[in-house]
Parts: C-alpha cells; structure tokens; sequence
C-alpha cells in the first residue's frame, strides 16, 4: 500500500471521485469545534450483529439531521435528533463547498488507537446510486486506507488531518472500500462527521 498526495484536492484514483482539503477549518476554529462537539454531541454507542454475533461497535457514535429521515447500516437503523447550531454552521460551509443540501450528518468517536471502522462502502439505498459524502475530521490525525473492489493493486492510504474536508462522490462507494484501522500508536480522540443526503 502506498501514499498519495493530492493535486489540487483531487486525488486521481481510478474509478472515483475524491477530494482532498487540508486546513478547511483553520487550526483554532478546529479545535474550538472539536471540544464542542466531544463534550456536546450525544455519543452512543451501539451493538452490531456480524454472522449472528452481537459487538460492541469500536467507537461511538451519533446522528443528526434535518428530515427526521432515519440511516440504516450493519443491521442498525438510527434515528436522527435535530441540528444543533455547530452543525448547522459547519454544515453551510460543506453545502457550499460541495454545492449540495446536505440532510444529514453521522458523528463517529474514535476514543483510542483501539477504535475504528473497518472495511465498507457507504452504498445504504438510502443515499442513492452515486452519493456525495463530505468528511470533516477534527482532532487526532488517523489514516483513511481505500481499496478498489475489483483491481487487488489499487490501494491507498491518506492521514485525514485535524480541520480536513474529505469529499467522496461519483462511483467512489460503487468502486471502492474504506476504513480506518486500528493503530497501536498511542493515539487521542478524533471526532469525523459524514454529512450525507439522505433521500
Ligand atoms: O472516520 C472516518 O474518517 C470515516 C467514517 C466513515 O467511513 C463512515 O462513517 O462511514
Ligand atoms: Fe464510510
């Protein structure tokens, strides 16, 4: 597995559509939002059942949106409670970047190199054929790691750093898997929030 760097945000991997933004939310403003969001979202966290067997998912988290629509993903439906003003205002800056109305915004609590989120494609049909997802991560940097589905080479990995905007769109879900790993480096909280569209 390699590393890539961006050109102009746009990560030239086959098959997809994926930017890159480093610094979207400068320095301070980031840690500001990041304090606010670990101390004011309401974290859960959930049981997933995989073949039968039920888990603890490996990090928290939390949903909110703006239609009451719910999202169901791994055998778990959660429902959304409302934006809050912090989301509302990151959410205008994501809508106009991505030039979308976002509805919806999945939370995750990365307490430790221990949690993570392994191997899947956000392909729910609820989000519809080529869904355009916007990541912000805020905190500790974790690796993002990308596989084709099909072409066993194509691999990448990418440090989502603290004040990042991911956007994913197009074929991307089709194509390609992500996770983040687990790490045994001793790591702090990282707080990541999809906005989503949610039809
Ligand atoms: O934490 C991240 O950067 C990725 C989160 C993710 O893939 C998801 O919630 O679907
Ligand atoms: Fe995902």
């Amino acid at each position: 597995m390699h590393r890539i760097g961006p050109i102009n945000g746009r990560l030239h991997l086959i098959d997809s559509e994926i930017s890159y933004f480093p610094n979207f939310i400068s320095h301070n403003e980031a840690w500001v939002v990041f304090e606010e969001l670990l101390s004011q979202t309401r974290w859960q966290q959930d049981t997933i059942k995989v073949f039968g067997k039920e888990y603890l998912q490996p990090r928290l988290t939390s949903l909110y949106g703006n239609n009451g629509k719910p999202y169901s993903y791994s055998n778990l439906t959660m429902q959304p409670h409302s934006f809050t003003p912090l989301l509302i205002d990151l959410k205008k800056l994501v809508d106009i970047k991505c030039n979308t109305h976002f509805t919806t915004c999945l939370l995750n609590l990365y307490r430790n190199g221990k949690d993570s989120n392994g191997w899947h494609a956000d392909n729910e049909k609820e989000l519809g054929s080529r869904p355009i997802i916007a990541s912000l991560s805020f905190g500790q940097e974790r690796f993002f790691h990308l596989k084709h589905r099909k072409l066993v080479s194509e691999r990448y990995k990418l440090l989502l750093e603290h004040g990042s905007l991911l956007i994913m769109s197009g074929d991307t879900q089709k194509n390609w898997l992500h996770q983040i790993p687990k790490t045994s480096r001793l790591v702090k909280e990282r707080i990541n929030l999809t906005f989503r569209v949610i039809q």
